[in-house]
């Protein structure tokens, strides 16, 4: 059921906001006379639950299965009557995607809530943690700026960024009535829906989804190459091809960058099938984002 995906820096505050936010959605379901609400549970997912230490950000294994534990958690929690609220750093945009096509693979809202605590402030935070042992909390100082460097912001105008919510540090609390509005809808105009056979998306097994994937990715980049062959030493520019403009940058993009943006592509999505009409516009949508 709906999803919030919390990202931000190291130590930002992420674990207080998602409180909050835990706080809010338990009242708010409590208070609430709609059967379809009541049966709500929060569950709220992050590191520290998943026993997983701040040391797994460390080495590119130890970060892969953790972010492995995390997404089969949230994948779990989907499927039942929860408002799933997944805290953590989030910050890689290709997860952030994995885990929209999940949501919307169960036909479920999902949303992003930015904690948008400058790095200033976070590590003062971060610093303040370190000191006082009594807290749980506080990365070494090198595994600090290396995540900070790392980090990918959420972008709104990306379909597994939005909707996006972004809580200023000074802000006493995340928007919560509008959160509440984007995931449960209000009174009287609920959106959620428990999934079932008809609402679940089917996996896509037909091999001519697969194909019409593999074509139309393929065609694109043939696009792209046709036109970088054609133009040689042009800088980069708009292209326009059919449902969509292509942003192409300064340098020419060689053919492994682009062949690797597009095994993601199809990776990420032969589970789920996007209906074929809209497999070129996203696409394009991905490239542009991989590219920019
Ligand atoms: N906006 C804020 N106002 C007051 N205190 C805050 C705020 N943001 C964070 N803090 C405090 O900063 C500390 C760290 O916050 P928190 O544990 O939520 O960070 P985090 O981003 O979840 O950390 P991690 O990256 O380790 O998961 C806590 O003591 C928390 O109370």
């Amino acid at each position: 059921m709906p999803l919030i995906l919390i990202s931000g820096y190291p130590s930002s505050g992420k674990t207080y906001r998602s409180n909050q936010l835990v706080e809010y959605f338990k009242t708010k379901i409590e208070a609430s006379s709609d059967a379809r609400i009541n049966r709500l549970t929060v569950c709220h997912i992050n590191d520290q639950s998943l026993g997983l230490s701040r040391d797994v950000y460390r080495e590119a294994r130890t970060e892969k299965d953790a972010r492995a534990t995390e997404y089969s958690a949230v994948k779990r929690a989907l499927g039942k009557d929860t408002i799933i609220i997944a805290d953590g750093l989030n910050y890689i945009k290709g997860f952030r995607y994995q885990l929209y096509c999940e949501a919307k693979a169960v036909q479920t809202p999902n949303c992003v809530v930015h904690v948008g605590t400058p790095i200033q402030n976070c590590e003062e935070i971060n610093a303040r943690l370190l000191e006082n042992k009594e807290e749980d909390g506080g990365y070494a100082k090198d595994l600090f700026d290396n995540l900070v460097y790392r980090y990918e912001e959420p972008n709104g105008m990306t379909r597994w960024d939005s909707p996006l919510f972004t809580v200023p540090y000074e802000d006493e609390k995340p928007p919560l009535g509008d959160i509440w509005e984007a995931m449960i809808g209000s009174e009287g105009k609920v959106k959620i829906v428990k999934p079932n056979q008809a609402t679940v998306m089917k996996p896509a097994t037909e091999s001519d989804y697969l194909y019409e994937l593999d074509k139309t990715s393929q065609e694109i980049l043939n696009v792209i190459l046709d036109w970088q062959k054609d133009h040689p030493g042009e800088g980069g520019g708009e292209l326009t091809v059919t449902e969509g403009t292509i942003e192409l940058p300064a340098n020419p993009v060689s053919l492994p960058q682009l062949q690797r943006i597009r095994r993601q592509f199809i990776s990420l999505n032969r589970q789920h099938n996007l209906p074929n009409s809209r497999i070129r516009s996203s696409f394009i949508e991905y490239l542009n984002y991989n590219l920019g």
